[in-house]
């Protein structure tokens, strides 16, 4: 167990709709923050059930985001045209539900470089692009969590990879969700983060969410998520939420 560098905001949702309402909101409040603060709001996203959640919040809000640039917190080592790669995911989502959103506002790998130069190029165009001195500060992460308590593509079973302090972008092999390659941002990149949102669904994670968001159990990698002067927020549904009294 340790402390929170700042207070989790728990915001529990009874149904899809109203998860996706928050979601909308989240998004208004702090890409209004960052075009305020600088013109321009980066997003880091993740991919499995956030995908078509984050699409739906994306029309509800009918936001401009012609000043968006999306990154990607992990990201699978395969052609950007497999079905496994997640920026190959939201391209098609956005093309047929999003299509004012264009696609030179994705920073995307290039799975054609070897895994490691795939990484350090990943972490380079993040440097370049979010910038503000040697350690990025992005607007805002949206992250997932599985139900063995990994996000973005930290692994329980690859404890290394939360010891990591000078990469922002490192290299996974042997991962033990499909696909075995992956990229993943570390923690002193999500560390660093203006805002931080989990948004978790669906009892099979009840338990974990518990673990990770009440008790700050250490052996599961979200719970090493903690900003240093970021806000933190855990979106739940009834299911995910019912261990932690959020409904
Ligand atoms: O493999 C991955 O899994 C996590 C969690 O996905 P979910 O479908 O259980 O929400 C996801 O956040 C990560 O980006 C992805 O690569």
């Amino acid at each position: 167990m340790s402390e929170r560098k700042s207070p989790l905001k728990v915001i529990p949702a009874v149904s899809e709709d109203q998860l996706v309402q928050v979601l909308a909101d989240l998004l208004k409040r702090c890409s209004q923050e960052a075009l305020d603060r600088q013109g321009k709001f980066s997003v880091g996203l993740s991919g499995g059930s956030l995908i078509q959640l984050l699409t739906k919040a994306l029309k509800l809000g009918s936001f401009n985001t012609d000043k968006w640039v999306f990154f990607f917190c992990d990201e699978r080592y395969v052609p950007l045209d497999d079905g496994e790669s997640t920026y190959g995911a939201y391209k098609a989502e956005w093309q047929t539900h999003l299509p004012g959103i264009r696609e030179t506002q994705f920073v995307r790998a290039d799975p054609t470089k070897s895994l490691d130069d795939c990484a350090a190029e990943y972490e380079a165009k993040v440097k370049d692009q979010v910038g503000c001195g040697c350690l990025p500060q992005f607007d805002l992460l949206l992250l997932g969590m599985g139900p063995d308590g990994h996000t973005c593509s930290l692994f329980p079973e690859q404890p290394a990879t939360l010891q990591e302090t000078k990469r922002l972008v490192i290299p996974i092999r042997n991962s033990p969700k499909p696909p075995p390659e992956r990229i993943t941002f570390t923690l002193p990149l999500i560390n660093n983060a203006r805002d931080v949102t989990f948004v978790v669904t669906g009892a099979g994670k009840a338990s974990v969410v518990k673990r990770v968001f009440v008790d700050l159990d250490k052996e599961f990698p979200a719970a090493w998520v903690n900003p240093k002067q970021g806000q933190l927020t855990l979106i739940v549904d009834g299911g995910a939420g019912k261990e932690i009294g959020a409904l």
